[in-house]
């Protein structure tokens, strides 16, 4: 089975056309890449926070995570959004289900290394990818919610890019960043210049310039990572185009291809 592991952004989530949902299930149906869908939601949680009162803070692109703000993360992730997911899938006739990595323990966790004071902010160790191959048998498109377990029944708070990379090493599948810009971009003369293609070293390079920032960095950490375990392929996809996900897919060049070396190229 050829697995396509869909990262799907708060941020764009809002900006996303129905064709997108429709390109998701029209993927599972043409047969030859399964579809599973790992979601975020920082928009909407830090929403919920503000409006509780719980301050938030971000380390390195990771939210400070202590119980209170967990437990919103959880509303937010496991309910809202991912349910909502559900739902946009299924008016398109797909057959969607959501999951959590809690459910079945399908995203093992262990306190994220080296940043043990970002709370209970987790990385994936295990994935129970036997959960997700009986979900797909069964005609079923996955919908994960990153939020992880350990032993104890802890919970923990993944950052979405590193839940959907982890699922993509445990699965060998082809992995897509779906976000709310045309690709990784540089600024030239005060035009936004996408790259076509690009490799670690030039993304190490623009990391360092301060051209790559923000959300982005935890994005392409975990498509290097990704590429480097097992992922032969990773691309950031802009999700605003109609039936953008649908043009990727077919083989179209489309967004931002990150590969471990490789030609740079701009669009
Ligand atoms: N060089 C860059 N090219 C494109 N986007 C960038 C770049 N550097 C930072 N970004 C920011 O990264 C954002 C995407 O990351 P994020 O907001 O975390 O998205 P998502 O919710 O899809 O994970 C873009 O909206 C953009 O503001
Ligand atoms: C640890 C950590 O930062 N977790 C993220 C999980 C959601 C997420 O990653 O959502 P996006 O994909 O929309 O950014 C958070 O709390 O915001």
């Amino acid at each position: 089975m050829n697995y396509v592991v869909i990262k799907c952004g708060g941020s764009v989530f809002e900006q996303l056309p129905s064709t997108f949902y429709q390109d998701i299930v029209t993927i599972q149906e043409s047969g030859e890449w399964q579809p599973i869908i790992v979601h975020g939601g920082g928009p909407l949680i830090t929403k919920l926070l503000q409006q509780t009162g719980v301050k938030t803070t971000f380390v390195d692109g990771l939210r400070v995570t202590t119980n209170d703000v967990l437990d919103v993360v959880e509303m937010a992730l496991s309910g809202s959004m991912n349910k909502g997911i559900v739902r946009k899938i299924r008016e398109k006739s797909g057959n969607a289900i959501g999951v959590s990595g809690v459910d079945g323990s399908l995203l093992e966790a262990k306190p994220v290394s080296g940043k043990e004071d970002l709370g209970f902010v987790g990385e994936v160790i295990n994935v129970n990818t036997k959960m997700l191959e009986n979900l797909v048998s069964q005609g079923l498109i996955p919908v994960v919610s990153p939020i992880a377990i350990d032993k104890t029944g802890q919970r923990y708070n993944i950052n979405a890019d590193m839940a959907a990379s982890a699922v993509a090493q445990a699965l060998g599948a082809k992995l897509c960043f779906i976000s709310d810009i045309p690709g990784i971009y540089q600024e030239v003369g005060g035009t936004k210049q996408v790259f076509h293609q690009l490799n670690e070293q030039k993304i190490d390079a623009l990391i360092e310039q301060k051209v790559i920032e923000g959300g982005m960095v935890p994005k392409v950490k975990s498509a290097i990572a990704a590429l480097h375990q097992n992922v032969s392929e990773v691309s950031i996809v802009d999700g605003t185009q109609i039936h953008g996900l649908k043009a990727f897919m077919q083989g179209e060049q489309i967004g931002t291809r990150i590969a471990l070396t490789q030609e740079v190229s701009h669009v």
